[in-house]
């Protein structure tokens, strides 16, 4: 009974995923642990969405190599999935609209699942309508899950980088959708919700989630470690690691990749206001 009322989350993860990393698995855990004990949420989805190849990060490598690698990395989650439609788009996607696409994906899932229902249930009508009351329960469905973006604290940080991020995105995401914020060495979450009007004003759709032990972890240090021919083990999974080292795809070389090109958002918010 109490499991049918809590709100159904999914929780989108947007990044370079350059490559995936343990701690990019365990946020999706301590977000999940998280959103459950407040006895509100039954968290049951968890989407891994790399970024295409237009944002131009420095040393971003092909957007086909991090989605198989985040793929090979979810393979033993039952709950944990990699979707490809932003890496495939031609042009950089602006978070707001990745979520915005991966909340009506939700939704017409959810219609088709209603609609299916809906002739079960007429069917099933015929058969129980003289049945006791207390049965019609087995008709409640539970409503349509909700989208949270899942992000790390440098992510909601860099919501106040000039030309990163446009306001009107931020104040969707976190107004209509919801944030969970896993902390992050160096980041205060709770201090920049606090300092920011927009993020203050929803601050009850913001869940910032504590990491007790520190752990961080970042893309950045796997790459060099990988450059300067030192052991990674442990710091990812086994099977990306794999991947990586069959096919050399770290090196010098791939970290030079978009050197002194300007970054995606930049480049259109910059254009755009001028
Ligand atoms: N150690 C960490 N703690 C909390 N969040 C993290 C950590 N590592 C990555 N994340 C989050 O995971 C998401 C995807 O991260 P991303 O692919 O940019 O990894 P990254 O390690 O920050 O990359 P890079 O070092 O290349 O900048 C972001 O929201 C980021 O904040
Ligand atoms: N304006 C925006 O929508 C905006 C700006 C900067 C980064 N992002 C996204 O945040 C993620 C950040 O990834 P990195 O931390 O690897 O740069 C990427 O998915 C990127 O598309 C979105």
């Amino acid at each position: 009974m109490a499991l049918q009322q809590k709100t159904k989350v999914v929780l989108l993860a947007c990044g370079s995923f350059n490559p995936v990393t343990n701690m990019h698995l365990r946020m999706f855990e301590l977000a999940r642990d998280h959103l459950e004990d407040t006895g509100k949420y039954r968290v049951v989805r968890g989407i891994i969405s790399p970024v295409g190849d237009a944002y131009k990060k420095k040393g971003l490598i092909e957007a086909c190599h991090r989605v198989e690698m985040a793929k090979q990395a979810t393979e033993n989650s039952s709950w944990i999935t990699v979707d490809d439609w932003e890496s495939q788009q031609a042009e950089w996607v602006e978070t707001a609209k990745v979520v915005r696409h991966h909340h009506s994906e939700l939704l017409s899932a959810e219609q088709n699942v209603d609609e299916a229902d809906t002739v079960k249930t007429v069917k099933r009508r015929r058969v129980e309508e003289n049945e006791d009351a207390c049965s019609s329960a087995d008709h409640n469905r539970p409503g349509a899950p909700e989208l949270k973006l899942l992000c790390g604290a440098d992510v909601l940080e860099s919501f106040s980088v000039p030309n990163l991020w446009k306001p009107e995105d931020i104040e969707e995401i976190v107004g209509r959708y919801g944030l969970v914020c896993v902390t992050r060495g160096g980041c205060d979450a709770e201090k920049f919700v606090n300092q920011s009007d927009v993020l203050f004003q929803h601050r009850k759709n913001i869940h910032i989630v504590r990491e007790w032990v520190t752990n961080d972890i970042s893309a950045t240090h796997v790459r060099r470690s990988l450059r300067r021919g030192r052991s990674v083990r442990y710091l990812l999974p086994d099977r990306v690691l794999d991947y990586i080292q069959d096919r050399c795809l770290y090196s010098a070389e791939s970290e030079k990749k978009y050197t002194d090109v300007i970054l995606a958002p930049f480049q259109r918010y910059t254009k755009n206001t001028e």
